[in-house]
């Protein structure tokens, strides 16, 4: 478990702390994504929890360590928050460097699936110096990802990869904390992917966690329709689907993405009171968003 304590940052000459006084707690396999506006205090927070930056006052631990106290405190993270690489030698050579510096050949192994990851493995013999910027990221991801981390910080690990990638990588990091009880901290903007992949949300705004909820995976799906419902259609909705939310005026339905009914609740919708627009509903991630 990571542990983060009354974290607080206060860049030299600022009048206001870019983070202030934070704190929360991450378990084995949890994956939580970290979401605010620009200038929340995501990257400080993320940059003092990989020991790129001093904390002003606070704490953190990973299994009861504190991890300033220690020079080996982090051998087992995966970090990716700037692209960090050399650009003179090939892709695949800069993560043989990564793991020559950390004393580490027995993950040499993973150099191969990583690059396959992220797409680069027939680039693998190119220097990152002629990359593009999409490139690049994923080449800080797979050096992030190739030492088989207990714990990933990754910000913005989505961008730079293709709708394919960004699928790809999902599957594989909720795996990897299924089946290897792997931690994440994931910042993004892209909500959408954020939703499918984590299971808790910390929310910085000005600095402080103004939020912490449970992701909404299975979310909600809203039908606009064409006339409200009458009596007699509400309740043949309700007999479908009784877990079905017919609004007050009638005139859209919310379903379980995932329930069992939806078919029939939709295909009765459509059939009588006519489908004007579905959409997902609203989740407490969009939200925050949207409260500007
Ligand atoms: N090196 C620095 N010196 C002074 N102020 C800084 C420094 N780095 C960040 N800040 C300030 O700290 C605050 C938090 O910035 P931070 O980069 O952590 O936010 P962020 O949530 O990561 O933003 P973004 O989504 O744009 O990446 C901002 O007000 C920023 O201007």
């Amino acid at each position: 478990m990571l542990t983060v304590s009354h974290l607080s940052k206060r860049y030299p000459g600022s009048s206001a702390p870019a983070l202030d006084d934070v704190g929360f707690t991450i378990g084995d396999g949890e994956i939580v994504g970290l979401i605010g506006r620009n200038g929340a205090g995501k990257t400080t927070l993320m940059a003092m929890m990989a020991k790129a930056r001093r904390p002003t006052t606070g704490t953190i631990t990973y299994r009861g360590v504190d991890i300033l106290s220690r020079d080996d405190a982090l051998d087992r993270f995966g970090i990716m928050i700037q692209p960090v690489f050399l650009p003179h030698i090939s892709a695949e050579d800069n993560l043989r460097f990564y793991l020559g510096v950390h004393g580490d050949k027995a993950h040499e192994r993973n150099i191969r699936p990583v690059l396959e990851l992220v797409g680069l493995w027939r680039y693998r013999t190119r220097r990152p110096s002629g990359f593009s910027f999409g490139m690049k990221q994923r080449l800080a991801l797979a050096i992030a990802m190739v030492n088989d981390p207990e714990f990933l910080i990754l910000d913005e690990p989505f961008v730079g990869l293709d709708p394919d990638g960004v699928l790809q990588l999902i599957t594989v990091l909720r795996r990897w904390a299924v089946d290897r009880g792997v931690s994440m901290l994931v910042s993004s903007h892209q909500l959408n992917e954020l939703q499918e992949l984590c299971g808790r949300f910390l929310f910085l705004e000005n600095g402080r966690l103004a939020d912490e909820f449970a992701g909404e995976r299975g979310s909600t799906i809203v039908v606009d329709l064409s006339r409200p419902l009458g009596a007699g259609e509400r309740s043949t909705i309700a007999m479908l689907d009784p877990s079905a939310v017919i609004r007050d005026d009638g005139a859209s339905v919310e379903i379980a993405a995932e329930g069992a009914s939806l078919n029939r609740v939709v295909g009765t919708l459509a059939s009588t009171a006519g489908i004007a627009a579905i959409h997902d509903k609203a989740t407490r991630l969009a939200e925050c968003f949207g409260e500007a």
